[in-house]
């Protein structure tokens, strides 16, 4: 293994960073020369690439974002896309790649190697939804940040006596309105993993004002959406003074938690070894705090699964 490339793709995560310092400054100890790719598999298709030394990933291991650029990139998808970018690996005398992002990009790298090219995944993206691993790089941050924003919106539904409906960040997954509804004392978690019934969460809530509670949340995740349209139903419907707050990208930024730059260095300094062992089509991970790797299509084939200890444990701690 002489050259080593490495890309951020999909959606940036706090921690990418972390990861990008981690392999370059590995792979550069272990003697390989490093280049970064611009913009996720468009730079690759683009040829956009730059030879990486120590210094520049110096000062970076703490801002959020990824100083590699993200980008979702409808081209690579194709057949003709992806020989695009095998042709630009090539040229560059690339001998393994580096793929930092979510499962879509993983699914770009699994392809890769079945044309022949070595590539290594690390799970980065806020929305925790690779059930392989316990944690993707940038989870840690997010659910921080929700937590901040929950403590500021409880002040102003305190005073107020109103329902604050939260919604963050997941298509599909729900994992940042469950971890943050647990860590913030939400009442209510509404995901895709589960099923509700408005009429119940009302009757909650009712329940909930006549035993003496002055305001309540409601954690929701982006795949459910319509949270202004809930608040104004569940308004008309109890007589509750209800507001939404729709997050937003400010989950996606920061400056990574201890805990993500943490696994980011490990997973980065695990993706160069892969490479170095001569190995290809591995994911990188954490599980039961070891540092793990697993075969891409095997990761991406476990089932993810709802939490149910956790969903339940919302429910009986806001009685
Ligand atoms: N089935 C696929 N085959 C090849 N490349 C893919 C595939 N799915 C996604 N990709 C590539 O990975 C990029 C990121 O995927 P996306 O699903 O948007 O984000 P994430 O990696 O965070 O899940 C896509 O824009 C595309 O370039
Ligand atoms: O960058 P965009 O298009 O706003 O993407 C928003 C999506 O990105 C995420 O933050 C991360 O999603 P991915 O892991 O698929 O990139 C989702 O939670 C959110 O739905």
């Amino acid at each position: 293994m002489k050259k080593i490339a490495i890309l951020t793709s999909g959606g940036d995560a706090p921690g990418m960073n972390a990861a990008v310092r981690a392999v370059t400054r590995s792979a550069i100890y272990n003697g390989c020369k490093v280049y970064g790719v611009n913009r996720g598999y468009r730079g690759l298709i683009d040829g956009d690439l730059f030879e990486m030394d120590l210094s520049s990933v110096g000062d970076i291991i703490h801002r959020g974002g990824t100083i590699l650029k993200s980008a979702r990139c409808l081209e690579f998808i194709e057949e003709e896309g992806r020989q695009k970018a095998l042709n630009v690996l090539r040229v560059f005398g690339i001998d393994g790649l580096v793929v930092i992002g979510g499962d879509g990009s993983f699914q770009g790298a699994q392809k890769l190697s079945e044309m022949g090219f070595p590539a290594i995944g690390i799970p980065g993206t806020i929305d925790n939804d690779l059930a392989y691993t316990d944690y993707t790089i940038g989870f840690d941050t997010a659910l921080n940040t929700v937590i901040d924003a929950i403590t500021k919106i409880r002040d102003t539904s305190y005073s107020h006596e109103r329902l604050s409906i939260i919604e963050v960040m997941g298509r599909h997954c729900g994992d940042i309105a469950l971890y943050a509804g647990l860590a913030g004392g939400a009442e209510i978690i509404l995901i895709p993993e589960a099923d509700y019934n408005e009429d119940d969460i009302c009757k909650k809530l009712i329940q909930s004002k006549n035993r003496g509670k002055a305001h309540s949340i409601i954690m929701l995740a982006e795949g459910i959406g319509g949270s202004q349209d809930l608040a104004e139903r569940i308004k008309d419907k109890t007589g509750i003074e209800s507001r939404a707050t729709i997050l937003g990208h400010i989950q996606r930024g920061g400056s990574p938690s201890a805990f993500d730059r943490i696994i980011a260095s490990q997973m980065g300094a695990k993706a160069v070894e892969l490479l170095m062992d001569g190995k290809s089509s591995r994911v990188v991970g954490i599980k039961n705090n070891s540092i793990i790797d697993m075969d891409i299509h095997e990761a991406l084939a476990i089932e993810r699964k709802l939490n149910k200890d956790i969903y339940k444990l919302v429910d009986v701690l806001s009685i």
